[in-house]
């Protein structure tokens, strides 16, 4: 175990003393796949030294798309459409009355679980019809078709933690913003400070030993919870109990030991990272490593709350935490020294880390470029202004971009759902310019906070995929300098990820732990 693993862990022991707070996060597949470990290998063991609250998203038995939101928001089109929505809830209702025959054995606890679960169910089919009858769904109502799955999902948890003899306290929070709320500037700093507070207010005032099961779902926001924070907004409800209660730590439970340098599914020599820094896990998940929502980090880390990702079914692992490399954590008596600038650091430890360059290497998929020539000599005044209204107007969003003298050429993720916006989009840039449009391409990104710092990593990488005859359709430094994007191929994107891995992520540099905050507590040791 590193120093710095022991830091942390020493520090909750620490604090595990005065009965802190740690929050814990469970993904909708760990709800479905796990739930008793859940209740008896973690809450419970965590319960003994900690006050612990509990968030969850809504139950997947598989996979997240095939979970209750995607069932809800399949149910919404469908009553939108006239069509027939009753068939789909019916399916959400016999999946989680049929998940709680099958583990709650009291049966007083078991009956009640069923009454609250078609109760809520009957009233998101009240919400399906009057939206069917109106034939308008608005984003409010959106949001609250998409509450029911977290409102089932932590009804059985709290049922299940009953039934296994723990206290639990079942806490709706789709009510927790009031209909008045003043959202003038959006999600800005005061509504955070508020919605923490709240949140923090609700579970604080339970008893000690009373675990609160918390709805990850947290209100209607204007424009839908959807709109403003998209899929994963439990995470960031999870954040704001962790700052409203000042936690200890914030947890997030998934089906994978932590951060790995790359998806452990398609680069087999993957390796668990110790610490990555916000920026990195942000960078992360908007490239294609669904790791945490990038809003999630912003609010803990201002309150200095460290971040651990950890695996349902291997709870006894260290995980991968976050946090910043450069300052200190709460309640840590003597804070670390900040990072020593690079360029104080002599020039033999930068030649021996050289090769320590990147943290991670990610995809995303799904991806179609779109090049612009422009019908003038030069791109005119507002060409750009008006290729991006285009593509707003229509809701998709560029991932890179690259100019030149007159011509743009643009990356974009499409889903299947967004093809109809994408021919549309098309028609209308078509009049700026001559254009073409490449499908079936992906965006190989290599992420690291140390990425800076190294000349010639982006030569590095690109050398690598010309070795591997990968043609590179555009490359792209993002303006973080955390990321070196390539777009190639999709055929290609395992081949590209395990030879960039192979070159730059694995070596005998890099088996000496290559995080930025390793790269600091190097840095301090040279300095000492
Ligand atoms: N760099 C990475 N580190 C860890 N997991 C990654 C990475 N890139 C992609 N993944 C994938 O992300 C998934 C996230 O875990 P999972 O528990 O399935 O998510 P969720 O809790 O959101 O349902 C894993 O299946 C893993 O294969
Ligand atoms: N249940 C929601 C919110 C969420 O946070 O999901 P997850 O925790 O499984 O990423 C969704 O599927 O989008």
């Amino acid at each position: 175990m590193s120093d710095l693993q022991l830091s942390y862990n020493s520090v909750l022991d620490l604090q595990a003393k005065n009965n802190g707070w740690v929050i814990q996060k469970y993904g909708g597949t760990s709800v479905g796949k796990f739930p008793e470990k859940i209740v008896n290998d973690i809450v419970k063991e965590f319960a003994n030294h900690h006050r612990v609250a509990v968030v969850c998203s809504a139950r997947s038995s598989h996979t997240k798309s095939e979970g209750t939101t995607s069932r809800l928001l399949k149910a919404a089109d469908v009553a939108y459409d006239n069509g027939d929505y009753k068939t789909l809830l019916d399916v959400i209702e016999d999946d989680h009355v049929q998940n709680a025959q099958k583990y709650i054995h009291d049966s007083e606890i078991l009956q009640k679980l069923i009454v609250d679960t078609k109760k809520e169910i009957a009233r998101g089919e009240e919400l399906l019809k009057a939206s069917q009858v109106i034939g308008e769904i608005s984003p409010r109502t959106l949001d609250s078709i998409m509450s029911l799955g977290e409102k089932l999902s932590c009804l059985f948890m709290a049922a299940l933690m009953e039934d296994h003899g723990l206290r639990s306290a079942y806490i709706d929070l789709s009510n927790i913003i009031p209909l008045d709320y003043d959202f003038n500037n959006g999600f800005d700093d005061n509504f955070y400070k508020f919605l923490s507070k709240e949140l923090g207010s609700r579970v604080s005032n339970l008893d000690d030993d009373v675990i609160p099961v918390l709805t990850g779902y947290f209100g209607v926001v204007p424009g839908g919870l959807l709109n403003g924070v998209g899929r994963g907004y439990t995470d960031l409800c999870a954040a704001l109990v962790a700052v409203g209660v000042q936690a200890d730590e914030l947890q997030v439970w998934k089906e994978v030991d932590g951060i790995f340098t790359a998806d452990p599914r398609k680069v087999p020599n993957a390796r668990l990272l110790e610490s990555v820094t916000p920026e990195e896990a942000a960078e992360l998940t908007y490239y294609g490593s669904e790791v945490i929502h990038p809003f999630t980090m912003e609010q803990v880390i201002k309150a200095k709350i460290p971040i651990r990702i950890k695996n349902v079914d291997n709870p006894a692992g260290p995980g991968t935490i976050i946090f910043p490399d450069n300052i200190a954590r709460r309640g840590e008596e003597t804070p670390p020294h900040p990072p020593a600038a690079y360029e104080t650091l002599p020039s033999s430890y930068i030649a021996s880390h050289a090769k320590r360059s990147a943290t991670a290497i990610t995809a995303k998929l799904d991806i179609v470029v779109i090049n612009i020539h422009s019908n003038k000599k030069t791109l005119s005044h507002g060409f750009l202004a008006h290729i991006f209204t285009t593509l707003d107007n229509y809701k998709l969003v560029v991932d890179l971009i690259s100019t030149s003298e007159v011509h743009v050429s643009m990356a974009l993720q499409i889903q299947p759902d967004q093809e109809h916006q994408l021919k549309n989009a098309i028609l209308e840039l078509r009049k700026m310019g001559t254009l073409d449009v490449t499908r079936n391409m992906a965006i190989v990104s290599l992420v690291g906070k140390q990425l800076v710092n190294f000349i010639g990593i982006a030569g590095n990488m690109f050398k690598v995929l010309a070795d591997e005859r990968i043609n590179i359709e555009m490359i792209s430094q993002g303006a973080n300098e955390i990321n070196i994007s390539a777009v190639i191929n999709t055929k290609d994107t395992i081949r590209a990820l395990q030879s960039i891995h192979a070159k730059l992520l694995e070596g005998r540099y890099v088996d000496e732990g290559s995080s930025p905050v390793d790269l600091r507590l190097e840095a301090l040791k040279v300095q000492n």
